[in-house]
């Protein structure tokens, strides 16, 4: 590099980003070493050594970082441009504090992959596992730190295999964060296979919900067969000529496959909404939700309804509604609900003492700052 001073138009402004660059750096760094402090200072606040890993992950005081992003730019980078740098910031951030370990529905590829790397950047370790329920496992061993977890789509509802993990997790899971993506799928082919060649089609119970209308259109009597994941569909479709797979469009490069059909979802704006679970929820946001679940005593009549009017006596909203087969018994069901608020929030602490009168079994999965998309507010 020469010493002597920029002559040019565009010397001096490389010199100039040179300089910037600089500052950059330097700030970055002392950025980190405050953050290497806040980490001391958890684990000295924390009771017990396993709550210092809990805490590391503040998604209400991230939302709090993002949001003032917003207000601070002024361009001509735009906000979202800021928030992914930023992204990559805390999660440098977090690693220097501690090495942290995220749990996945695997293999590398699927929506869940997605939404763990916009979560927590390329920082972290991530481990990728064979199904939903050995998330929940690899967190409630502590083999990971976090998990992330699909909950529900806005086209095909709850992901069934979520809830009844929740359902049976004893460890004392919580939800930490929620996250929306907008799903796309691909139609996943061997090279050279044409759309009639295509035998049987592979994907996970969603993909195949969320894809019905070309399904029924475009491969028609052609066999589907359920698996783990979508990105597991494609890792097998790659196997096996006139095999397919429903998948994002991102598996094709990962498994060496051809791209048969683009955006092949019914709805447009289809949406899946995930869960990154830990040992504990966060402290309140001032904008959050709780999911809970609870039976109730079937033979008594109205149960359910006596055990609801709890929530609207204290003025509490509900966001959503859900059964699923207990497993105790026939006929017998967990009702999950999904409230506004905070279980620290004195509303719905009350709410909740009250509920419990109606309930056999009531157990709170977590409280987690709402990020519900704001074009959605109608939903
Ligand atoms: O504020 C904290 O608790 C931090 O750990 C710092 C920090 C950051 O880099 O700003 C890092 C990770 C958290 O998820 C949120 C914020």
């Amino acid at each position: 590099m020469s010493e002597q001073p920029p002559s040019s138009d565009l010397q001096r402004l490389r010199h100039r980003i040179d300089g910037l660059d600089a500052d950059i750096v330097r700030l970055l760094n002392e950025r980190a070493s405050v953050s290497v402090n806040i980490g001391l200072a958890k684990s000295k606040e924390a009771k017990t050594g396993r709550a210092a890993d809990e805490h590391i992950h503040r998604p209400s005081r991230e939302i709090q970082i993002y949001d003032r992003l917003e207000t601070l730019n002024h361009g001509p980078l735009p906000t979202p441009a800021i928030q992914s740098i930023f992204r990559e910031i805390m999660s440098a951030s977090i690693s220097l504090q501690r090495e942290i370990t995220i749990a996945f529905l695997g293999p590398r590829g699927t929506y869940t992959h997605q939404v763990a790397c916009e979560r927590f950047g390329d920082s972290v370790q991530y481990a990728a596992q064979e199904t939903i329920a050995d998330v929940f496992d690899a967190v409630e061993s502590g083999a990971a730190t976090y998990g992330v977890v699909p909950f529900e789509n806005s086209t095909f509802g709850s992901v069934q295999a979520t809830l009844d993990r929740f359902a049976k997790s004893v460890g004392g899971v919580k939800i930490r964060a929620e996250h929306y993506l907008g799903v796309h799928h691909a139609l996943l082919v061997n090279s050279g296979t044409g759309r009639a060649q295509v035998r049987k089609v592979y994907s996970h119970p969603q993909g195949f919900g969320q894809c019905q209308a070309y399904l029924s259109q475009h491969l028609r009597g052609v066999e589907r067969i359920n698996v783990s994941s979508t990105a597991h569909a494609a890792e097998l479709a790659a196997r096996e000529p006139g095999a397919a797979a429903i998948c994002s469009s991102l598996c094709a490069s990962l498994y060496g496959l051809d791209i048969l059909a683009h955006n092949i979802e019914d709805a447009k704006d289809n949406t899946t909404r995930f869960f990154i679970i830990g040992n504990a929820s966060d402290n309140p946001s001032g904008n959050d939700r709780t999911l809970l679940f609870f039976t109730v005593d079937h033979r008594q009549p109205g149960a359910l309804c006596d055990a609801l009017s709890v929530l609207k006596k204290y003025g509490i909203n509900l966001t959503k509604i859900d059964s699923r087969p207990s497993g105790q018994r026939p006929w017998h069901y967990y009702f999950f609900i999904e409230l506004d608020g905070h279980v620290e929030n004195e509303g719905v602490r009350l709410a909740l003492e009250g509920l419990k009168e109606f309930c056999l079994d009531i157990r709170v999965l977590g409280s987690y700052p709402s990020q519900k998309p704001a074009a959605e507010d109608g939903f």
